[in-house]
């Protein structure tokens, strides 16, 4: 049994990444080390330091496990250099005010946006007085987070909160300071103690922070990168002007079902997502709500068939456990944005149309399933009890998506 440590020498650091957990690692740090160009990563966790420790212990290397239908691929991730826990503001100021720093991505989940001391608009305006105190440059703010329009999200924070503490900055942020807006998307479930197992058992490395994800990967940005960035597009990524359809589709359709899976699932006593889409009934709760945002995504009508035939392929991977109970969580921030933009389309676009046909069953409860989440009071009890009584008694348990279906009131 060995540990990992770095025997060469890491490449220096000019990209920092807030919200170091387990997306980044799979995501833009695995693009960055792919992209193979020395971009060297100093990341910061959005408020707990176990991770960082953990990760500096074996000098910012970690085992991403890639868990395809042949089995489990182990690769060792370089491009994470340093990792500091979210309170190491003297470091957090050294680097924004670094030179050679010219990227800064996030990931502090879609909470992580408002304008809170800890949230990423307020460290990152911080950083970003630093840069401009010691003149070091432009540099290209990348969220990525699953949010439509997320530079324009970022954008928005960082000029409001300047305009209230800093207005004297308004000048150089317009110069300095790009934001991207980005499309992420490659299914990362919360690392678990049996991924760890599966690293010593098939590398003979002890590793303490792995991460398992899917084969499948997808970044697209649009913005500017007056300062350099790595060459992402030769590990995959996609630079284009606009990523709206990427976002509508990705969004709506992925992280959408999820949502409605995350909800509609538990009742029926699941508690993953594989789970939750290999049932006929979720499935077809699932179908019906892509049906629905389909008329509203501005791309090729076989571009959206194939891309739900893989997403159903992706959702019903059983080694990809990924747990409802995590989609679940901070529902308040994503539904808003899963769900609500094609509803109110469907329901402005089409009047009559949205008017004759039921919101997709499954979804036509969404916000009373959602009220049932546990945590979420007396309700959530009951879910609680559907789940511990499993799939057969379950399935008599919850309430709206049990309904039958009428017939001739699927889709269009
Ligand atoms: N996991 C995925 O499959 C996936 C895929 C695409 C996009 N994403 C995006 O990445 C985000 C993070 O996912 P993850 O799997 O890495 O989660 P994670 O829990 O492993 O990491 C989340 C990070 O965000 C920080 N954070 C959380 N709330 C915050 C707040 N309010 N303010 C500041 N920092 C905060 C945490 O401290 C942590 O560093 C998601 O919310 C989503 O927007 C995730
Ligand atoms: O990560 P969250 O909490 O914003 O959302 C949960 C999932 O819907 C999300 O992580 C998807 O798995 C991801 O967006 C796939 O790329």
């Amino acid at each position: 049994m060995s540990s990992l440590r770095r025997g060469t020498a890491a490449p220096p650091v000019r990209m920092v990444h807030l919200g170091l957990g387990s997306f980044s690692r799979a995501h833009q740090a695995w693009y960055t080390d792919r992209a193979g160009d020395d971009w060297g990563i100093a990341a910061f966790t959005g408020r707990r330091p176990d991770l960082a420790r953990a990760l500096a212990a074996q000098d910012g290397l970690y085992t991403l496990v890639t868990r395809g239908a042949g089995g489990d691929e182990f690769s060792v991730v370089r491009s994470l250099v340093r990792a500091h826990a979210a309170d190491e503001q003297d470091a957090w100021l050294r680097y924004l005010g670094s030179p050679d720093v010219r990227v800064v991505t996030v990931t502090v989940t879609e909470a992580g946006y408002g304008t809170a001391a800890d949230g990423a608009p307020a460290r990152l305006l911080a950083g970003l007085r630093a840069r401009r105190a010691a003149d070091a440059g432009p540099v290209t703010l990348v969220p990525c987070d699953n949010l439509p329009g997320n530079g324009a999200v970022l954008g928005a924070a960082l000029q409001h909160l300047m305009a209230e503490t800093d207005p004297a900055m308004a000048d150089w942020l317009r110069e300095q300071v790009s934001v991207a807006t980005t499309v992420v998307d490659r299914i990362t479930p919360a690392p678990t103690d049996d991924d760890r197992r599966a690293v010593l058992a098939g590398t003979g490395v002890d590793d303490r922070c792995p991460v398992a994800t899917e084969p499948f990967s997808e970044w697209v940005l649009a913005g500017a990168f007056p300062g350099g960035r790595p060459a992402w597009e030769t590990a995959g990524a996609v630079l284009t002007a606009d990523v709206t359809p990427f976002e509508d589709r990705k969004l709506w359709l992925l992280n959408g079902a999820h949502s409605l899976l995350a909800y509609a699932g538990p009742l029926r006593g699941w508690t993953t997502v594989a789970e939750a889409v290999t049932d006929p009934v979720c499935a077809g709760w699932v179908q019906e709500w892509w049906d629905t945002c389909a008329p509203h995504l501005d791309l090729p009508v076989d571009d959206v068939a194939r891309y739900r035939a893989a997403l159903l392929a992706r959702f019903a991977d059983p080694r990809i456990r990924h747990s409802l109970a995590q989609i679940a969580a901070d529902g308040s921030q994503k539904l808003p944005v899963r769900l609500l933009p094609v509803l109110r389309r469907d329901a402005g676009e089409r009047p009559a149309a949205a008017a004759r046909r039921p919101a997709p069953r499954g979804l036509a409860g969404a916000p009373r399933v959602w009220r049932q989440h546990p945590g979420a009071g007396r309700a959530g009890r009951r879910a609680a009890t559907a789940r511990r009584l499993g799939p057969a008694r379950a399935r008599g348990a919850g309430p709206g998506p049990r309904r039958r279906p009428r017939p001739g009131r699927r889709g269009r």
